[in-house]
């Protein structure tokens, strides 16, 4: 096979060769099997991260300063060992929990995991992880990874986050909503918590000796507002540590009242990056040629290559099956390993296992696998320079999704992935003055999506005025304004804009955008919540039909077996069904040796179904059935009344309806959006109803509308009479 460049080296300039500390290299080795061994070489490990000479200092600094701002190299050893020196400080002395937030549940699953083995204790005792639908701690947790949406929902129950004495906000850099509203939650928390301990003392040195009276009357008047929850409890002071190796600074400790900024010179092992010499106009396809090249002429390791969604993944995937098959005789065996955020987690986590003899894996991940984690055994990184974003337009209500340019941030987090045992190499297919010109970070996601979410988490906290809570970014009012719109339509507020009882409250407890918790809710009193549970669950996950293009046409018969006349609702509805109703008969036949993984894996080949994205569904299903439970809500189902089913569709997601128009096109009925039935859709090929209520608005090339159920017009206002008004 015949490659533009030959070597890896040709293909690429070495541009930065990072300092290399020699005393602190180790090899891996192969031979350390026994317990024993392994735990003098963690041991060893730990020793050489660059963090662990600063330890005495980290520490006194954390004493003296409420807020500090780490900022250290990737994989110097702040995620894993901060927490244990902070533990070994005394920062849990009675009973008390140090937190780390991740932005994914991946870092805070893994991480835990390896935490937990450095301690050498069990996971879940002193060290555990806590993330959606999956708490992994005990009363004797004080270590505890979780995702920063974990913790804003723990501060719903006690908003004073009293178990904690210390939190740690890892990869700060992100700037996902859920980081930027903890930030802002956070803040608010440690003054609360400080005015405590200061009231607290004032009052004893008041009794001891008799205080000015001046500022007897300035600590009452701090502690008026603040205090109101907490009085009478003692609440020690909240230390507060954002953390990255990619930050800026600057604007952190501003936003933190000139917090103090820590910075941990060095990395344990280099990363040599490289660039292409020109411009590639086909990322798939250098990615292809550039694993090739590194499998054919480099040192053994793993490899990690970044794309942009599950679509890239699997088409690299089939790519570099049809290749590998072209490889000379006896040449090592490639092992291909996608990793995205739609996999269920027990498949992700395949990613961490090592590869077996005689196979070098190939990790294909999205941006998932981008911060935190160490991946055991990668020592190339892969990097097209490209991120799918979301970003969401307030006034036509229109989601878009592009791939754009990564952030400097982001190249730096993916080229840390190497070099964490030994040295490592970063391929960027792009060219060096490329890099140049990319942003320092990504825009904060609490700038680009729907805000609707962000107020009703930030109302049920008891913020009732949004501008006035104190986040990084100013958000613009048109935004806001827009979100309120939709929560009052969809009566999680009141017209007064106040959190509403009971269904404001029960959306707020719901891990769901607010439209789907509203039509659980919604379901209940249509007694079809059975139904509902399904539909949000296939809502959720990604591209539920899949066939090679070789066998679209055998395909798309299959999918007419599940394909309902009256939309994409109710075909996916069929498609779960069909596929429960496959595992019960295998195990009325007593199939007892097949697990429910094969037959499921064999029931979804046959008919041209994305396995990894039904196993998804199934699981969000069972979770949100739990949270539904515990709610006290009424799961029934309308058995074969699709009427009632399109009915209630209508009452949730009233504000996604489209009017077909003379051309053939529709117009969406809230902002006049000319839009196009997406390909997906079961009506891409039939007759096109007049009126449809739909899920997805999506920018792409064109304004497509996906996820679409037929109604009746008059629907509308007989079942949002609320919506019409507004419009009319
Ligand atoms: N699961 C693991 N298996 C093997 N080694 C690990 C594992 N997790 C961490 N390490 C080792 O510990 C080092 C420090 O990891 P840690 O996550 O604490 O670094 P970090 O500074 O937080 O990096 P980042 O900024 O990339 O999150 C890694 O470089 C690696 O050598």
């Amino acid at each position: 096979m015949a490659y533009s460049n030959p070597s890896p080296s040709s293909r690429f300039i070495i541009t930065k060769n990072s300092q290399l500390n020699a005393k602190n290299m180790k090899r891996r080795s192969t031979e350390d099997n026994s317990s024993f061994a392994k735990k003098q070489k963690i041991a060893q490990q730990r020793k050489s991260l660059p963090i662990a000479s600063v330890e005495k200092r980290i520490l006194e600094e954390v004493k003296m300063n409420d807020t500090l701002i780490i900022v250290g190299e990737t994989g110097s050893g702040k995620t894993t060992q901060l927490p244990q020196f902070l533990f070994n400080g005394g920062f849990c002395r009675d009973g008390r929990v140090i937190g780390i937030t991740q932005p994914r549940r991946v870092a805070a699953v893994t991480v835990a995991k390896r935490v937990a083995e450095e301690c050498d204790v069990e996971l879940g005792q002193k060290v555990g992880y806590s993330v959606r639908f999956d708490d992994m701690t005990s009363s004797s947790t004080r270590i505890k990874y979780m995702t920063d949406g974990l913790l804003l929902r723990e501060a719903l129950l006690d908003p004073f986050l009293s178990r904690y004495s210390v939190i740690i906000v890892d990869e700060a850099h992100e700037r996902t909503v859920h980081t930027d509203v903890l930030l802002g939650l956070l803040k608010n928390v440690q003054k609360a918590r400080s005015i405590s301990t200061c009231k607290e003392s004032i009052l004893e040195g008041r009794k001891k000796a008799n205080n000015s009276a001046a500022l007897k009357k300035e600590i009452n008047a701090q502690c008026h507002i603040l205090l109101k929850p907490c009085q009478g409890s003692k609440l020690s002071p909240l230390k507060l540590i954002i953390m990255s190796a990619s930050l800026d600074a600057r604007g952190f400790s501003e936003y933190f009242g000139g917090a103090k900024a820590v910075h941990i010179q060095g990395r344990q092992h280099p990363v040599d990056i490289f660039y292409t010499h020109h411009v590639e106009q086909d990322y798939i396809d250098a990615a292809l040629i550039t694993i090739l090249q590194i499998h054919l002429e480099e040192g053994s390791g793993d490899m990690l290559v970044f794309l942009t969604g599950q679509d890239d993944i699997e088409s690299l995937q089939r790519l570099i099956q049809e290749r590998v098959r072209q490889l000379p005789e006896g040449s090592q065996k490639l092992l291909i390993v996608p990793i995205f955020s739609s996999l269920p987690s027990e498949i992700q986590m395949k990613v961490f296992k090592p590869a077996p003899h005689g196979f070098r894996k190939v990790i294909l991940a999205t941006n998932i696998a981008e911060t935190s984690i160490t991946i055991p055994g990668i020592k190339y990184v892969i990097d097209p320079g490209l991120v799918k974003t979301r970003s969401y337009d307030p006034c036509t209500r229109m989601e878009s999704l592009k791939i754009v340019p990564t952030s400097k941030a982001q190249a730096l987090q993916r080229s840390g992935r190497a070099g964490r045992e030994g040295a490592g190499k970063c391929f960027r297919l792009y060219q060096e003055s490329e890099f140049a010109k990319l942003a320092d970070s990504a825009t904060p996601e609490i700038k680009r999506l729907n805000l609707s979410n962000v107020i009703l988490q930030l109302k049920a906290l008891g913020v009732d005025d949004i501008t006035e809570f104190d986040l990084m970014e100013k958000l613009s009012m048109r935004a806001i304004e827009k979100s309120l719109e939709e929560l009052i339509l969809l009566g999680a507020l009141t017209a007064d804009k106040k959190l509403s009882n009971p269904v404001g409250h029960q959306m707020a407890r719901f891990p769901l955008e607010p439209i789907y918790s509203k039509a659980l809710i919604v379901a209940s009193e249509f007694n079809c919540l059975e139904e509902m549970l399904i539909t949000v669950a296939m809502l959720l996950v990604d591209s539920m039909f899949y066939a090679p293009r070789e066998k679209w046409e055998e395909a798309r018969d299959k999918w007419k077996c599940f394909s309902h006349v009256e939309g994409d609702h109710l075909t996916l509805v069929n498609v779960y069904r069909a596929s429960a109703e496959s595992l019960e008969k295998s195990r009325l036949a007593g199939s007892k040796e097949k697990t429910a993984e094969t037959i499921l894996r064999k029931w979804c080949k046959e008919n041209f179904i994305n396995y990894s994205s039904l196993r998804h569904a199934r699981d969000i299903h069972s979770q949100i059935q739990g949270h539904v439970e515990q709610m006290g809500l009424r799961i029934s189902s309308c058995g074969d009344d699709m009427l009632q089913f399109r009915r209630c569709l209508t009452a949730s997601f009233f504000l996604k309806v489209a009017l077909k128009q003379p051309d053939g096109s529709y117009r969406t009925f809230d902002s006049s959006q000319v839009v196009q039935i997406h390909p997906t859709s079961v009506f891409f090929r039939t007759k096109k109803p007049e009126c449809v209520v739909f899920n997805e608005l999506i920018r792409t090339e064109r304004n497509y509308i996906r996820d679409i159920t037929r109604i009746d017009p008059a629907w509308i206002p007989e079942l949002a009479p609320q919506y019409c008004s507004t419009q009319s």
